[in-house]
């Protein structure tokens, strides 16, 4: 092993929204600076998260639940092991703790040499581990704190020496942006106060704000029975019911420790923290109703597949990463009887839209040949697959599977968007079309990723389209609960007005003839994309 000195770090981070709540003494730059081989390329801003928990045997919960959340959701995660438990489906069988003084040198190890954004706690099993961790932080300041005070497990196992109770609340709570209690922890943190009901909740969650943290969730995973799983978010003002659907499944070990990382997770991508829990919350409950019919271990709580991939049929796997939003922004529509009219080829049309900034492409040929449609399919996945833009085909659910597209778009009098996920399988991307908020309810319930809104303005691109004006799209948008992109005679005239409506859901906008009846694909790609951005940043 070397022993050469450490050498501190200067890292700038990316401009993000984390600065909203991160705190003068962890903003201040690391008094650190590094010698790089490839100087250049480590200043890319990688989200990374430090996990500092304990290892579970089952891999459901602990250690290897955080790295598997934050692998699914984008961050690069790293490991901080404070114990080891032999665990499994049934229970807690044993607990070996790591020595104190080598939980420091893994904390060394970690944050003296990688540029950290985020450190997520989990299991702390002793006092001494609680201040060594809070030196450490004290030493190598990070963008955020995430604290779940894991203290005993769901099968009633003890995690954590109740002597550590004071240290958490008194130390390292005073220094967390967050900490994410269930309601067991929530009563233990405050001597044993019963909780029963959201009410219980938030006079909970509002005297653990008094120890000092930025934020508070108080997660009711293990309230009684109802359809929803509710979790109450506090800000030091207000209170906010996060509402799921209660997922019916036994499945549900880890999804603490999940909802914690993926929290840091989104932290370190630049979110701000209500946006973090919700991304949070919403993909722990995808994962549960995922894997729902899982079966792994005996026991009474089985883990979960937080990859989406143990049910993939093999003609899934490698192909597809989860579906990122934000792709929706600027979402390009295809239309071969443009393209001929302007001498361009499909892949060349492809190719300049997304030279000028086309965050996702879709390929909708009304009137080609399937033999024709699929050669060019198939060649546009490549063009797109090099940009890494996602290539979604419009109702042909064949052609995509053929040419391994990244997902679908359906319109309402097209096959289901449940029937299209059984056929491609949980990785790919599903969008509806949809003109009412029962059919975004529909296409919410069916398991699409996002609904395609409109016709915003009159369009002559699809014929008798009715026209829902900026009152219907909101509309939809609000009762949407998938991402929205909005279509539908939109232009560079008007596409900013859409973008500063500032709904939250509504990701971006979809367009045909404003960028395929042009001449120059590309220049008139790139205006819009320069329209939209403005128009975002003006929200
Ligand atoms: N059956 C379920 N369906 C949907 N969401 C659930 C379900 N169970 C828990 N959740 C959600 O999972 C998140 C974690 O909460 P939970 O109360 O289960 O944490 P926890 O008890 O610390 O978990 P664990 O200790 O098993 O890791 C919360 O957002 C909660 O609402
Ligand atoms: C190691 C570990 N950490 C956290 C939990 C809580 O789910 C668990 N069961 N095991
Ligand atoms: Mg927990």
């Amino acid at each position: 092993m070397s022993s050469a000195p450490l050498q501190p770090i200067l890292r700038p981070h990316p401009p993000s929204s984390i600065s909203s709540f991160s705190s003068p003494r962890r903003t201040q730059p690391s008094p650190r600076a590094r010698p790089c081989r490839l100087a250049a390329a480590r200043e890319m801003p990688w989200p990374h998260v430090l996990t500092v928990a304990g290892s579970d045997s089952g891999g459901g919960a602990g250690i290897q639940a955080d790295v598997k959340a934050c692998a699914a959701l984008g961050a690069y995660c790293s490991s901080v092991i404070t114990a080891v438990t032999a665990q499994n489906t049934a229970g807690v069988q044993g607990v070996h703790l790591v020595p104190e003084g080598f939980i420091r040198k893994q904390l060394n190890s970690v944050l003296s040499d990688m540029s950290v954004d985020v450190v997520k706690t989990g299991m702390l099993p002793s006092v001494g581990i609680v201040q060594i961790l809070c030196e450490s932080l004290r030493k190598f300041p990070v963008k955020a704190l995430v604290v779940d005070p894991v203290m005993v497990s769901t099968s009633g196992d003890s995690l954590s020496d109740p002597s550590t109770l004071t240290n958490y609340r008194d130390e390292l709570f005073a220094m967390a942006d967050i900490v994410t209690p269930n309601v067991k922890e929530a009563s233990k943190l405050l001597g044993g106060v019963s909780l029963h009901t959201v009410s219980d909740m938030r006079d909970a969650a509002a005297s653990i704000y008094k120890f000092g943290p930025r934020y508070v969730l108080v997660k009711g995973g293990d309230m009684p029975d109802s359809s929803e799983a509710i979790d109450v978010f506090y800000d030091g003002k207000e209170f906010i019911e996060l509402r799921g659907h209660r997922i019916k499944t036994c499945n549900t070990h880890g999804t603490g420790c999940t909802l914690a990382s993926s929290i840091a997770a989104e932290l370190a991508k630049g979110s701000t923290m209500l946006h973090a829990v919700r991304v949070a919350k919403n993909f722990v409950e995808s994962a549960l109703d995922h894997s729902k019919d899982l079966t792994i271990g005996n026991g009474p709580q089985g883990p979960f597949d937080h990859l989406f991939r143990l049910k993939c049929p093999p003609y899934n796997i490698g192909s597809q990463q989860r579906f990122n939003q934000d792709s929706l922004f600027l979402y390009v529509v295809t239309d071969s009887r443009m393209n001929k009219r302007w001498g361009h080829s499909i892949e060349d049309a492809v190719k300049d839209a997304i030279e000028g900034g086309a965050t996702i492409v879709q390929l909708r040929e009304k009137d080609a040949e399937s033999r024709e449609f699929l050669k060019a399919a198939k060649a546009c996945v490549e063009i797109c697959k090099s940009s890494g833009v996602p290539l979604l085909i419009n109702d042909r659910v064949d052609i995509a599977l053929a040419c391994n597209a990244d997902g679908v778009h359906v319109g309402q009098s097209d096959i289901s968007a449940r029937e299209v996920r059984e056929l491609l399988g949980p990785g790919k991307i599903i969008g509806v079309s949809c003109k009412t908020p029962a059919q975004a309810e529909q296409a919410w319930n069916d398991g699409a990723d996002y609904i395609g809104c409109g016709g915003v303005f009159p369009t002559m691109t699809k014929a008798n389209n009715p026209t829902l004006g900026f009152e219907g799209l909101k509309t939809v948008c609000l009762a949407s609960k998938l991402p929205v992109v909005a279509i539908g005679g939109i232009n560079t005239t008007n596409a900013g007005s859409v973008m500063e409506l500032g709904i939250p859901n509504l990701k971006g906008v979809a367009v045909v003839s404003a960028l395929f009846d042009r001449e120059c694909v590309m220049t008139e790609t790139r205006n819009l994309r320069s329209i939209l951005t403005s128009a975002l940043c003006s929200v």
